[in-house]
Formats: C-alpha cells, sequence, structure tokens
C-alpha cells in the first residue's frame, strides 16, 4: 500500500480520471488552504455518510413494510371509511383516540354551527311553508339503472345542488302570521349570529386555511393529523404506549407548519385553546335558541315536506345539542364516530396487530372519498393487499356533492366497477361494506321511496331486507362481470358507527385479510 505524507484525502484520487485531475490539490497548496481543503472534505465525507445511513434506513424499512399488510378503505365521499378507520383505531390503538377527545370539539361546533346557518337559510327561502302540500322535486329516473356498469340516473331538477336556498321559494302566508314568524326568525338570526360568525373560524381551523374548489356544499377538507392543530401540546405521530403509530402521509411538512403557527397564536400557556373556549361559550349561551329553532313547527315541516334535507351527523348533533353545548363538554368516543370532516388526500395509520399468535403491522390507507380526491389513490394500489369498499345503501335518494345530477348509487357502482376491473387490484382481497344501515331503514320508515329514485326498483316492498338485497344484487353483478380471477368478494351489512357490531365485524374481515396475506406469502 503506498503511503501518503499527508493526511488521506476523503476522495481517491485516481491519475487517469479528468475529476479526480480537478479535484486534485493545487501542488502550491499552503499549509493554512490545506487545513481548510480536509475540513471541508472531512464535512462532506459526514454529510455523505449521514445520508447513506438514512438510505440503509429507508431500504430495510422499505423491505420490511414490503411484508406488512397494507389495506386501503376506499369508496365515495361520505361512505364512512374515516369512520370505519376510526373503529380500527379503537381497537387496536384506543389511547391515541382518547388522546385526541378534546380535538373534536372543533368539528362537532362546526357540524352544528353550518347546520344552524343551512336551517336559517331555509326558513328564509321558503317561509312558514304551508302551501304547496308537495314535498320534494321530483326526479327523472334512468332504467338503466338495470345494467350497473353503464348505470345511470338522469339529472334532478335544474339548479338543485343539495342547497335549499337554490329551489325556487313557493311560500304563500297571511300577513299577520307572515310578520310573526318574521319577527321570531330575525330574533333567532340575531341571537345566534354569534354561532354563525364563528363558523368561518371553524373551517380555517380545520383546513388550515387550505381552500379546497369543488368542495359542494362548502365543506372543510382536512389532511391527516388535522388534530395537531388542536391538541394542546400533545403529539399525534409516532409512538406511544399501546405501540400503535399514526403518520402523516406527504403533508407532514405544511401540517406540522400550520400546526406550530396556530398552536402558537391560539393556545395560551395555561394550555386553553382560545378560539374553542370562545365558540364553546357562545354555544352555551344559545343553546335554548338552537334548541328552539331545531324543535319550531315550521322547520319540522320543512324537513317533512324535504324541502330541508340535513345529514345523519347534522341531525345527531342537534338531537344532542343541550349536552354537546353544556359547560366543560368533552366529547364521548359516540360523538367522535358521528363527527364529520372530509378527507384530503390520503391519510396512513399504522398499528400492530396480533393474529393467530404472530404480530404483524398494518398500514390502513382512509383516502378522501370525493371525485377530486380519487387522483390520490392510485399510487397505493400496487403494494395493496386488502380493499374494504364502503357503499352507503341509505344513499338512494342523494346526489354528488361534486356533481349533482349524479345519483349517489350510482356512483358508487360505477367506482366500484373500477376498482374491480382495475389491473393493479386483480389479486387483491376484495370486502364491500354496505354501509349506513341504519340511515337507510330510517329513511325507510320515514317513507321515503325508493321507486321515486331508481325506478328499476319498481313495486318490490318498502323493507329494509328487499331492499338491502336489491343493491347487494347490482354490487355482487358488478363483481361476477369483472372477475377473471375468481375472487371471492365478502359483503358485510354495516353500519359503522355501531361500535360493537362492526368491532366483530373488523375481527372477522381482518382473520380473514390475515389468511390470505399467510397464504400468499407462503407462495412466493
Ligand atoms: N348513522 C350513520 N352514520 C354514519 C355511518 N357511517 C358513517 N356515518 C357518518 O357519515 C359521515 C361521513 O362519514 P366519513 O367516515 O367521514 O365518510 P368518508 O367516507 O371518510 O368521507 P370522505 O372523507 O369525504 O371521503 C360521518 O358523520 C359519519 O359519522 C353509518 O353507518 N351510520
Ligand atoms: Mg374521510
Amino acid at each position: 500500500m503506498i503511503r501518503t505524507p499527508k493526511p488521506p484525502s476523503v476522495h481517491s484520487l485516481d491519475v487517469n480520471d479528468p475529476l479526480s485531475a480537478i479535484l486534485r490539490p493545487s501542488p502550491t497548496e499552503s499549509e493554512q488552504d490545506r487545513q481548510t481543503r480536509l475540513r471541508l472534505e472531512a464535512e462532506a465525507k459526514r454529510v455523505s455518510d449521514r445520508i447513506d445511513e438514512q438510505l440503509n434506513q429507508d431500504r430495510e424499512r422499505f423491505k420490511k413494510s414490503k411484508q406488512d399488510v397494507k389495506l386501503l378503505l376506499l369508496g365515495q365521499a361520505e361512505s364512512g371509511k374515516s369512520t370505519l378507520q376510526k373503529q380500527f383505531q379503537l381497537l387496536y390503538n384506543p389511547t391515541s383516540l382518547d388522546e385526541e377527545r378534546l380535538s373534536w370539539r372543533a368539528v362537532i361546533y362546526y357540524n352544528i354551527a353550518r347546520p344552524v346557518r343551512r336551517i336559517l337559510d331555509a326558513l328564509d327561502a321558503y317561509g312558514d311553508l304551508d302551501d304547496d302540500g308537495g314535498d320534494d322535486f321530483s326526479l327523472e329516473i334512468d332504467s338503466k339503472f338495470g345494467t350497473p356498469s353503464t348505470a345511470r340516473l338522469s339529472s334532478p331538477s335544474p339548479g338543485f345542488n343539495g342547497n335549499p336556498l337554490e329551489q325556487t321559494s313557493s311560500s304563500i302566508l297571511a300577513p299577520s302570521i307572515k310578520s310573526d314568524y318574521e319577527a321570531q326568525l330575525t330574533h333567532l338570526r340575531d341571537r345566534l349570529s354569534p354561532l354563525l360568525n364563528a363558523e368561518a373560524s371553524l373551517a380555517e381551523r380545520l383546513s388550515g386555511g387550505v381552500d379546497v374548489s369543488g368542495s359542494g356544499k362548502g365543506n372543510v377538507f382536512v389532511r391527516s393529523g388535522w388534530q395537531a392543530r388542536s391538541l394542546l401540546g400533545k403529539s399525534t405521530k409516532g409512538h406511544n404506549d399501546t405501540g400503535g403509530r399514526f403518520s402523516f402521509t406527504g403533508q407532514r411538512s405544511s401540517l406540522e407548519n400550520s400546526s406550530s403557527r396556530m398552536g402558537n397564536r391560539e393556545i395560551t400557556p395555561e394550555g386553553h385553546d382560545v378560539l374553542i373556549e370562545e365558540i364553546a361559550s357562545i354555544l352555551l349561551s344559545c343553546k335554548d335558541d338552537i334548541r328552539e329553532l331545531w324543535e319550531h313547527a315550521a322547520v319540522r315541516r320543512l324537513r317533512d315536506r324535504r324541502k330541508l334535507r340535513l345529514e345523519e351527523w347534522a341531525e345527531f348533533f342537534l338531537d344532542n345539542i343541550d349536552r354537546v353545548a353544556s359547560s366543560g363538554y368533552i366529547p364521548t368516543m359516540d360523538d367522535i364516530l358521528h363527527a364529520r370532516i372530509q378527507t384530503m388526500g390520503v391519510a396512513e395509520h399504522i398499528f400492530d396487530m396480533s393474529v393467530h399468535g404472530r404480530t404483524v403491522t398494518w398500514h390502513l390507507y382512509d383516502v378522501g372519498g370525493a371525485r377530486g380526491q380519487r387522483h390520490t389513490w392510485i399510487p397505493y394500489f400496487d403494494d395493496a393487499n386488502a380493499i374494504i369498499f364502503l357503499a352507503p345503501v341509505s344513499a338512494y335518494d342523494q346526489y354528488l356533492d361534486e356533481d349533482p345530477r349524479t345519483n349517489r348509487i350510482d356512483d358508487s357502482l360505477q367506482l366500484f366497477t373500477d376498482i374491480c376491473s382495475n389491473q393493479l387490484l386483480k389479486k387483491v382481497h376484495l370486502v364491500l361494506f354496505l354501509n349506513k344501515t341504519d340511515v337507510l331503514q330510517n329513511k325507510l320508515e320515514r317513507g321515503i321511496k325508493v321507486k321515486k329514485y331508481i325506478t328499476s326498483y319498481g313495486d318490490r316492498p318498502m323493507e329494509f331486507e328487499a331492499v338491502v338485497n336489491y343493491f347487494k344484487a347490482h354490487f355482487t353483478q358488478v363483481h361476477k362481470r369483472n372477475n377473471e380471477n375468481k375472487r371471492v368478494l365478502y359483503t358485510h351489512l354495516t353500519s359503522v358507527v355501531d361500535t360493537k357490531a362492526t368491532k366483530s365485524i373488523i375481527t372477522n374481515v381482518s382473520d380473514s385479510i390475515f389468511r390470505k396475506y399467510l397464504a400468499d406469502a407462503a407462495l412466493v
């Protein structure tokens, strides 16, 4: 070996290599220059070694994660994916959801402020409806529903986008009743104005200032880890006592930036969340007005006539307004399961699960289901072991926020067709949740006819079993038509807000996903 009189450089210099020639120190290099060069080279080597080490770690993690189970939750917006994710979290990493309890107040308060505004707007638009006797608009139905792969229901009445304000008012009132009614309404509006004003601040808090165009009724989208904005100093990522992990996908840096920015401004040194405490006191002071509005005969009439259609979560929180608006309110698990906030992008949740004496790491991907979010799913298809596809069977009388001409069941069927026929997903274990069965039951009890929205349903009975079987047959047919690999479709009727029932379904589904995973691993 040739020893150089000077300390070796980090670069090995080959006399024939033109790059080495450039890097070679000048023969006239002074001692001071030499020291500087050596210091810089040592620093460069340190950085380079750190990068190598990081790359090695990433490679190891990637190799190991190849052995993990990857489960995608897919389905249209509002189908229940994030709610199902919360049920997984409750089952396999319960303390993490417990730690988030307080941060859910922002969502729940938003889930109250927004419907209160919609009720007032509907009252403005329709007045004290007592005239037309008719219920909601009628729809033309496309008989193509019988062929799900091309199924499409035709447009509802022009101008409708789920917002009653966009429909024309046809209120006719006796003048004296009208003035009483208007006085009442004006009074309520005044009393509720602080809450209405708070809506925008809540939206800003939840979205971190990100405005997503095409979000339909003006709903707020959140990125994974939004809870960090309200967690009063607790971290939502990293390991915790139970070994469960929660990680962010793709958007970590912007989330962390906004989290600390907002945290500094809005959390007092005593740990009080200024904005949320302020809104809690507004709610407390107008709790009776909200109840009065919610129970008002005019509002009941608008709901009965279906001029005002509130989503299940809005009804849930307005029904529970006394409890939720009380002082010192802390959300219950049931409240958290009912809270609604739209997912943006893909959120990855990681936890360990022990099945048949083996502990395996699971990656659960909860995706945003709105049309504008669906392109973000594709990078996750390559690696997926299993999919749970959620289709809300209660949605037969609803239309997409993103496209008010598309019936939600149609959209679900079309999306399911895309998933079943996707080449990247051909070998993936496939589970179908026909979800929101409790909401379906409720709609049928209220006499909301399936036939009115889906003519092909015809005169079949307005009974739960018949309706569910009808929808199930359509999904099964889609699967059969796109099933060269003869894969099994596991179907469950679910209401994912029901913790007890969902727990047993999750256990059952996890078990079958794991068996398939082991079988595949044995073949590799
Ligand atoms: N009653 C009832 N409500 C449900 C059920 N499943 C979901 N929900 C509610 O429906 C709303 C929407 O559910 P999410 O889980 O947020 O829907 P998502 O599929 O994640 O929606 P995106 O994030 O927009 O794609 C929430 O308020 C849930 O509480 C169910 O089976 N029954
Ligand atoms: Mg979601």
